[in-house]
């Protein structure tokens, strides 16, 4: 079973622009930006999806979320504002099956989503 490509960039076998790093919790700019900021922020650990988070992972699903504030601020969102986006499964136009949050930003973001 071929490695997902999260997890690779994880474990540094391809290349990523990361901007924030702990034991739990990566972020690094996504490669095909819709924003002037992009960025991803994923668990470490392979989770594949939303809906595959259980109890335990709460904690986790926590520290991603900080690791959200600390990006947008470090990146200058923060002020003027950003979104924060989950894509889960094929309607949710989900493509990399490692669960991951979409920070985006640099911009006035429109509404509804497409
Ligand atoms: C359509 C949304 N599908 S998604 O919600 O699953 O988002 C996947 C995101 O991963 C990004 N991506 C894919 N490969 C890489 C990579 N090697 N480095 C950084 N970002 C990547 C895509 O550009 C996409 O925005």
């Amino acid at each position: 079973m071929e490695q997902c490509i999260f997890c690779q960039i994880v474990e540094g076998k391809i290349p990523s622009k990361k901007v924030y790093e702990d034991e739990h919790v990566l972020a690094f700019h996504d490669i095909s930006p819709v924003a002037p900021t992009h960025v991803l922020v994923i668990p470490k650990r392979h989770i594949a999806s939303l809906m595959e988070i259980a109890p335990e992972d709460h904690v986790l699903l926590g520290k991603i979320f900080s690791a959200v504030q600390t990006v947008s601020r470090e990146l200058g969102l923060a002020e003027k504002g950003f979104r924060v986006v989950n894509n889960i499964g094929e309607d949710g136009g989900q493509t990399v099956h490692h669960i991951h949050f979409h920070v985006i930003g640099g911009r006035t973001l429109t509404w509804p989503p497409g």
